[in-house]
């Protein structure tokens, strides 16, 4: 594998990108090779209105997270845990208004070096100014992005290591529990199949205070989705299944809201039929 893997560098792009996309799909561990934080970020996240390939799908999912943080859920000096953050922060604007302690737990080293480069202010950060102000927007003071950044900055604690796929996906660390626990299309890239999909909700929910929210952003019958030419793999399940789950799990109120895919005919970087948000509280004991 690594002998072949130095061999693209030696290729042209285009027969480098050609074997990328016939390398088989990565999975589990392969993500600390072959996921590329950057390649990630200028995919996906250049600007709040997402990809023309997959369509406008992070708009209404950034409008769905303002909305479930602008109802007063939080109190100020939450803490907050979010799982599976990837190399993004876009997912924890919203609830960081009323946030003092934000942890980031994410699987790969080079994620977790984007997160503190942008906390760091490094010159080699990714800009996520266009998500503050589309979010300082929808809060309805579009002069106050910089401040949020500011405050999102020194909100963001720690960023640490952490693999779902474990009984104890947090080791070596110990919390007290949260007031809310965030994950975004994690889960499904994370667990090979449906019948691992429910032990990190219930591990996750261990951290999570009775009463606390849980709110997860997930893809719905996605097998695939691509990143630097790699083809990455995607547990395809459903919102009816995310339920279950979350039922089994403890939680009540559960609210799911489906967005469907605008660009399915035209879409060659994933095979994802639309996303939900899923928000739900954690039952009393
Ligand atoms: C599609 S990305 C999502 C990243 C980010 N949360 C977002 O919303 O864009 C999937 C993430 O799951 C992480 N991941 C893969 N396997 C994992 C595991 N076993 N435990 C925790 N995270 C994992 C990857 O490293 C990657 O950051």
């Amino acid at each position: 594998m690594i002998s072949t893997f130095v061999s693209c560098y030696a290729m042209s792009g285009s027969s480098c990108l050609r074997w990328k996309m016939a390398a088989p799909i990565q999975r589990g561990t392969d993500h600390h090779k072959t996921f590329g934080a950057k390649a990630y970020l200028a995919l996906y996240y250049a600007t709040p209105e997402g990809t023309d390939e997959e369509g406008e799908l992070l708009t209404p999912y950034l409008k769905e997270f303002h909305e479930i943080f602008n109802s007063g859920r939080l109190k100020p000096g939450s803490r907050l845990l979010d799982v599976g953050s990837g190399p993004t922060i876009h997912q924890l604007i919203s609830a960081s208004r009323f946030c003092t302690e934000i942890v980031c737990a994410e699987y790969t080293e080079n994620n977790r070096a984007e997160i503190e480069k942008w906390v760091k202010k490094d010159p080699d950060m990714h800009d996520w100014t266009p998500f503050f102000k589309f979010v300082a927007d929808l809060e309805g003071d579009s002069s106050s992005w910089e401040a949020r950044q500011s405050h999102l900055r020194d909100a963001i604690k720690e960023v640490i290591t952490c693999d779902v796929t474990k009984p104890e996906p947090f080791a070596p660390r110990q919390y007290q529990e949260f007031d809310v626990v965030t994950t975004t299309l994690c889960l499904e890239a994370a667990c090979p199949d449906r019948e691992s999909y429910s032990a990190p909700v219930r591990n996750i929910t261990r951290l999570l205070k009775p009463g606390g929210t849980f709110v997860l952003a997930g893809v719905t019958n996605q097998t695939f989705y691509t990143v630097g030419g790699y083809k990455f793999f995607t547990l395809p399940i459903d919102s009816s299944f995310m339920r279950e789950v979350f039922e089994k799990a403890g939680y009540v109120d559960i609210n799911i809201k489906s967005f469907p895919a605008t660009n399915p005919e035209n879409n060659t970087i994933s095979d994802i039929d639309g996303f939900v948000v899923l928000h739900a509280s954690k039952a009393e004991i």
